[in-house]
């Protein structure tokens, strides 16, 4: 897996009236944690919506490695190596931990019907590469003990863990997430944070963060985009970002959680 770097470029769109995001540029480094903040209706869901293709553009694009992403259908764009995480938890809860990656490792794998229904020995390969894979990923977000437990009996810090093992299953270069840490309580925000460490670290992802909780967003990210009424109103370090009147004036109405 090569490091992935993300260029968004004049970036906008138009909800009937509303223009939602209005000419945003965002350059992210390869192998980087880049948040992107901003109170409610910003327009932070719109820009992952926008990257992985779900919605098109008003204007500008995206560019990943110098490949222009604007215009594939959300699934040649995931095939390049884009995957993403939701608000709201979309884990199968009845199935275990260890069921819920296999299921993101077999959609990728796809080693054909015709193999699975006559179990070739391509077949019992596959899946035994599958169910070694699925405990590693399972290890790397401190899920090693978990395997067996259904999703749904998991703690929400763990099934935010879980989610991000599902989305590794596919073998993505950047990995684009949605308020991982909405709710958590604070020991559960900092394994996150260290889980977003090691993804960066250890398998060289990019990654573009969505949050609200500043602990986990001043802790990981290289950089940090503030968004103000779809459009950019700051950029920096999280130590500039933090100083910024700009920023300070635009978060006084309602301040971030866990600032
Ligand atoms: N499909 C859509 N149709 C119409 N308006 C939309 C659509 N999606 C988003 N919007 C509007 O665009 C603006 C930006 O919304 P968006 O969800 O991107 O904000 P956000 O920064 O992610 O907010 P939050 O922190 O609450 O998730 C909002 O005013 C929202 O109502």
């Amino acid at each position: 897996m090569s490091a992935a770097a993300l260029k968004i470029e004049s970036l906008g769109i138009r909800f009937g009236g509303l223009l939602a995001l209005d000419e945003v540029s965002i350059d992210i480094a390869p192998r980087s944690i880049h948040a992107v903040i901003g109170p409610n209706g910003a327009g932070k869901s719109t820009l992952v919506n926008l990257v992985t293709g779900i919605y098109a553009p008003t204007t500008g694009r995206v560019i990943l490695d110098g490949e222009v992403l604007t215009g594939l259908p959300t699934h040649r764009i995931a095939a390049r190596g884009v995957a993403r995480t939701f608000q709201n938890t979309e884990l199968f809860t009845e199935l275990s931990a260890r069921e819920n990656v296999l299921i993101g490792l077999h959609r990728h794998l796809g080693y054909g019907l015709l193999a699975s229904t006559l179990r070739l020995p391509s077949f019992y390969r596959a899946e035994r590469d599958a169910a070694r894979r699925a405990d590693e990923l399972l290890a790397l977000v401190g899920l090693e003990a978990q395997g067996g437990t259904a999703a749904g009996d998991l703690a929400l810090g763990q099934q935010r863990r879980l989610e991000l093992a599902r989305a590794l299953a596919v073998g993505p270069r950047l990995l684009l997430l949605d308020e991982p840490a909405a709710g958590l309580r604070a020991a559960e925000a900092e394994g996150l944070s260290s889980v977003l460490l090691r993804l960066r670290d250890e398998l060289g992802l990019t990654l573009l963060l969505i949050d609200h909780v500043m602990r986990v967003v001043m802790g990981v990210s290289e950089r940090i985009t503030v968004l103000n009424y779809g459009r950019k109103l700051a950029e920096g370090t999280p130590e500039e970002v933090r100083r910024n009147p700009d920023v300070i004036a635009a978060y006084l109405g309602g301040s971030p959680h866990g600032a």
